[in-house]
């Protein structure tokens, strides 16, 4: 069962009056991971689709979704897919792949009907693509990987790139994730923005009892997301996107837009924010 829902971009100002459940409902994305199902959200930010696929007794399959409009949904699009699970299979394109556990299988624009099979656990993101890049699974040592902050901050990380210019060919979809030195809890601080690309986070990792305060909005006029574990939070090209949480978590981070430069952002200064 394919569940598709569209969610609509709007500007800062009209952000900004919103309240709890406006913010959550037009940015937050919860009820992903149903077993049995594939739950795709379509975003109007550069037209990024984020989703999971949980196979159980069948495999599943992301075929032809309406929403794009196209015959098949990777006719006009590329697509990254993130394994939370154990190692399982996809398959696309007359061939299939063994994902194993935190690595990522990038599809091409073109590979047709991508198949997912037990006992994976996939997030799925999708952005619309220009030319047909080749298909590659990425494992973590193929990956990418930049050590950020300090433990004084509490902001020591790793950023593990997949879907990046020196790990990845794509068109616009940058992909990867984050993990913390214990203790740590804060991402993406220092702050920045990047008007050129939105970005999307999926917060994985965190014990159910546990949350991330998400940040959001222009660093003059911020507000906060309550995130639980496997729910995923939309950020505008105009927002900060950060974050701190009550227990250890990773993070997904994607981007789609007009570069694939992840060193492309506007830092904010502390004594900006408010
Ligand atoms: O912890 C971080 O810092 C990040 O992971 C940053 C994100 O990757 C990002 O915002 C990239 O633009
Ligand atoms: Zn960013």
């Amino acid at each position: 069962m394919t569940n598709a829902e569209t969610r609509y971009a709007i500007d800062p100002a009209t952000a900004k009056t919103l309240d709890t459940e406006g913010l959550r409902s037009h940015f937050h994305v919860g009820d992903l991971f149903r077993p049995g199902e594939i739950k795709l959200v379509y975003s109007h930010y550069d037209r990024l689709i984020l989703g999971s696929v949980v196979p159980t007794d069948s495999t599943l399959v992301i075929d032809r979704v309406p929403e794009t409009g196209t015959a098949t949904f990777l006719e006009r699009r590329e697509m990254g897919v993130l394994n939370l699970g154990p190692a399982a299979e996809v398959s696309a394109g007359g061939r299939t792949y063994s994902v194993g556990t935190g690595e990522v299988l990038y599809l091409g624009m073109g590979s047709g009907e991508v198949s997912f099979a037990a006992p994976g656990r996939f997030y799925v993101l999708s952005a619309p693509a220009h030319r047909a890049c080749p298909t590659k699974l990425i494992t973590l040592k193929d990956a990418r990987r930049v050590e950020m902050g300090s433990r004084e901050t509490a902001n020591e990380r790793v950023i593990i790139q997949f879907l990046h210019p020196e790990v990845c060919d794509s068109c616009q979809l940058l992909m990867g994730y984050t993990q913390f030195a214990a203790g740590s809890i804060w991402n993406t601080m220092p702050a920045h923005i990047h008007d050129r690309r939105m970005e999307a986070y999926l917060y994985f990792d965190l014990p159910e009892d546990q949350r991330v305060f998400h940040f959001m909005g222009p660093p003059e006029e911020t507000r906060h997301i309550v995130v639980a574990n496997e729910e995923a939070v939309i950020s505008p090209p105009w927002s900060i996107h950060c974050g701190a949480g009550t227990g250890s978590y990773t993070f997904c981070w994607a981007m789609a837009g007009d570069n694939v430069d992840f060193t492309d952002m506007d830092m904010v200064s502390m004594a900006t924010l408010r």
